[in-house]
């Protein structure tokens, strides 16, 4: 197991949004966080990363209780995260976007820029380019190019399909999927997105009122009412 988070509870001041959370996630798994707006998942995903102060529970990285641990010292253990809306710096090129991933990881030796540009052929061909002037997809692209630059074990997404045409949605879940197979990295990506869910969850845990409501299995998960019953309101 590569994460385990046990009764983990979190939220802002005395607002209590995550609730007893409890979730496992095996090395080389790709597992999806599901539910509609607002029900807590970025709130989780801020606490996983240490965004957010953990109130009550314990997070457990590569057997490491990581708690207490400092946000950028989560990032430098393995965390790789792309926030919500893909927190590309927009007043600096593509490459130096993905440079800035390299700081987060001195250690360890880093994933060569010539890989992330292999997934992401696009990224090569703007490399110049500042990435405020990147679509939407592309800079989802450069946002998970410069996670892998660090080298995480672990790759956390928030909303990647967020601001991505449906067509780009299909090749982002492609690559991720393809990264997954040929390099076994584990991820965590939160959605609302059916098709995005459907298309990369080996399983998924369904969230509503801060809370788990359930696990889905893979196959379960093809099943459209069964997705949209969680996801509507
Ligand atoms: N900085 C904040 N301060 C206070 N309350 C917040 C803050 N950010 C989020 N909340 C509240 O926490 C709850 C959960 O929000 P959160 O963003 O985690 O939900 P979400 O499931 O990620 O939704 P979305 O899909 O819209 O991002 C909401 O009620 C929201 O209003």
């Amino acid at each position: 197991m590569i994460l385990n988070t046990e009764g983990v509870f979190s939220g802002y001041g005395k607002v209590e949004v995550v609730k007893d959370f409890n979730i496992q996630i095996n090395e080389g798994e790709i597992v999806s966080i599901i539910g509609r707006n607002g029900v807590g998942k970025s709130t989780f995903i801020k606490t996983l990363m240490g965004l957010l102060k953990t109130n009550k529970g314990s997070i457990t990285f590569k057997n490491q209780n990581i708690t207490n641990v400092k946000a950028f010292d989560r990032a430098r253990g393995g965390i790789g995260y792309v926030p919500q809306g893909h927190g590309v710096f927009p007043t600096l090129t593509v490459e130096e976007n993905l440079l800035m991933g390299k700081l987060i990881n001195l250690q360890k030796e880093n994933l060569k820029l010539e890989l992330v540009y292999n997934y992401f052929p696009k990224l090569k061909e703007r490399r110049k380019q500042k990435a405020g002037t990147l679509s939407g997809g592309e800079q989802a692209a450069l946002a998970i190019g410069r996670a892998l630059v660090g080298n995480p074990d672990l790759l956390i997404l928030d909303e990647p399909s967020e601001g991505i045409q449906p067509s780009i949605v299909n090749q982002i879940s492609k690559i991720v999927n393809q990264i997954n197979h040929e390099t076994g990295l584990t991820v965590l990506f939160v959605e609302q997105n059916m098709a995005l869910i459907q298309q990369l969850s080996q399983r998924c845990y369904a969230m509503d009122k801060g809370m788990i409501k359930g696990e889905i299995n893979q196959e379960a998960l093809q099943d459209y009412d069964v997705l949209k019953s969680y996801l509507t309101v």
